[in-house]
């Protein structure tokens, strides 16, 4: 009984405490929906789909929309001029990110670069990781990510119907080599089991809102057995899954790089620049080591999934784009050979089809939410520290002001003269994220994602089923999720000729 009457106390002292703090400031806040008292505008928040609700609340009150939810003020952002003049030009204020203690308290989930705290020991993971994948030195990676897209070539052709099992595969494949020097055969193999189980965490612990105890840090601390702390059985499961996935592989680096049987990877080249042991900064290089490498397979794998099978739904639904593809992929590929990464500079309408779908498409419809380390004001408006502010990918990129028909798949907007119109906003106005934390594996997603889609559309025509009026049978639809995939599809993989798949030798 004490401890219900302790909890109802200490969650009306909480309540109170955070309302009288967001209303202290006389200063108006930004445009939005007006909300209730105590709970602010907790009814506002898209729970579900939340990309389509915060599209709504851009369109009835603008660029710049402020809600409250039990004094937890958010911000959405729809413009490019409102994204670069915050996240961009604002970025000492507008980089860190919202600690939300489900994610990080519970789950340990703040090891995970895109969420951590922005800061010295975010800025030197930044620094880590980005000397193993600056866009200059990405070259190194190209004979892995061929290998591996060539495999996967081969087992669509032998086996066109688990072409999506092969696809969800091959980008886990691509990054595992590169990280870890790991060669995996199948979706079952531990790693991407334990980084699936991941990434699934991710999407239930770490949407804004989902948790009360996001709201009410102190719920963190209530016993496990009590009514209504099954949160916190989640969370353990989720932490352990986490910390398998990170030390699991690493730990084999490790091993390996001992006895001098490493392959060249990221990790071994991390643990090559290690301090001798003893050393006192050697805890925390291998602490950032271990993140780095596990961050690039958390972020780098679903993504491009998402990203890729987006391509293959929009594909099969639209032939004559598919037709044109091909008749340029045969004019500067030719037969005999497959494209490659030289080939892309050459091959306009294939890099109009990537721009199409990445903007077409978003896997990270409102990226990762940023917050604001200080108060501050802008054009007026009082904006308190700690504020959550999200870039609205999805609008942006939907914006019919910028893209006519917006919800038309057509690659040739980005098309002029012949030649890539580059005034055309393209993915990277907001589909990896902004400022100071946007997406460091952006250049390395793009080029690999160009990669497979050039080499399947040169070998395989991707054929939607009909339904019985000859039409397609299948339709795009965005499921909903932390990370954002098409709704479940299924296309068919035609080769194109037995002469075209010769190139695979089989
Ligand atoms: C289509 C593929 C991808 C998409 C759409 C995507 C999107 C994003 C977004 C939206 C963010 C958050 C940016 C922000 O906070 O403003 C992010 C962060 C990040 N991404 Fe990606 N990403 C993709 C692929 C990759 C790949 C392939 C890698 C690794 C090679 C990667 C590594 C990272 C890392 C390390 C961060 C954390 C950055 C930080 O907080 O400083 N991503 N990504």
């Amino acid at each position: 009984m004490g401890v219900f009457l302790a909890l109802a106390v200490a969650i009306g002292l909480h309540i109170v405490l955070r309302a009288w703090r967001s209303t202290w400031s006389q200063l108006r806040r930004p445009p939005g929906p007006r909300g209730l008292p105590i709970v602010g505008n907790f009814f506002d928040i898209p729970s579900e789909r939340h990309w389509e609700g915060y599209h709504e609340l851009a369109n009835k009150y603008g660029d710049i929309v402020y809600l409250e939810s039990f004094g937890q003020s958010i911000m959405v952002l729809s413009t490019v001029q409102r994204t670069k003049e915050l996240l961009e030009k604002r970025a000492r204020i507008y980089s860190d990110k919202p600690r939300s203690p489900m994610a990080f308290d519970l789950m340990n989930y703040g090891d995970f670069m895109g969420l951590m705290p922005y800061g010295t020991l975010w800025k030197r993971h930044r620094r880590a990781f980005t000397k193993h994948f600056a866009p200059a030195d990405l070259s190194r990676y190209h004979p892995t990510t061929t290998k591996n897209v060539r495999k996967y070539l081969k087992n669509v052709a032998n086996d066109p119907s688990k072409w999506m099992g092969h696809t969800k595969h091959l980008f886990s494949a691509i990054i595992l080599e590169i990280t870890y020097g790991v060669e995996t055969t199948s979706l079952q193999d531990p790693l991407i089991r334990d980084m699936t189980e991941v990434i699934e965490g991710f999407s239930i612990g770490c949407l804004p809102g989902r948790w009360m105890v996001d709201t009410l840090p102190f719920l963190k601390y209530v016993p496990d057995w009590l009514p209504g702390a099954g949160f916190k059985k989640l969370a353990a499961y989720y932490r352990a899954v986490e910390e398998r996935a990170r030390n699991r592989p690493f730990d084999h680096v490790m091993k390996a790089v001992l006895d001098g049987t490493a392959p060249h990877s990221v990790s071994s080249s991390l643990i090559a620049d290690f301090p001798d042991p003893g050393h006192p900064a050697r805890t925390e290089e291998e602490l950032i080591a271990r993140n780095i490498a596990a961050v690039t397979h958390l972020a780098g794998a679903d993504t491009t999934v998402g990203s890729a099978l987006a391509f293959f739904v929009l594909i099969a639904l639209h032939p004559e784009v598919q037709r044109k593809a091909q008749l340029e992929l045969d004019e500067v590929v030719g037969f005999g050979r497959l494209p490659t990464y030289e080939d892309r500079a050459s091959l306009v309408y294939i890099n109009a089809i990537l721009k199409e779908s990445l903007r077409y498409h978003q896997v990270t419809p409102l990226a990762l939410p940023h917050s604001t380390i200080s108060d501050n004001v802008y054009e007026g408006y009082f904006i308190p520290k700690g504020t959550i502010v999200m870039g609205n990918a999805w609008h942006i990129l939907h914006d019919p002001d910028i893209f006519k028909d917006p919800m038309a798949f057509r690659p040739e907007r980005y098309i002029k003269d012949g030649k890539i119109d580059e005034s055309v906003l393209d993915w990277s106005a907001a589909a990896f994220g902004f400022g100071r934390r946007i997406c460091p594996g952006r250049h390395m997603a793009v080029e690999t994602l160009y990669v497979v889609f050039a080499s399947t559309l040169a070998l395989f025509d991707i054929v939607a089923p009909k339904d019985e009026n000859g039409g397609p049978s299948i339709k795009y639809g965005i499921a909903d999720g932390g990370i954002v995939h098409p709704e479940p599809f299924e296309v068919i993989l035609v080769p194109r000729s037995k002469d075209a798949l010769g190139v695979l030798d089989i």
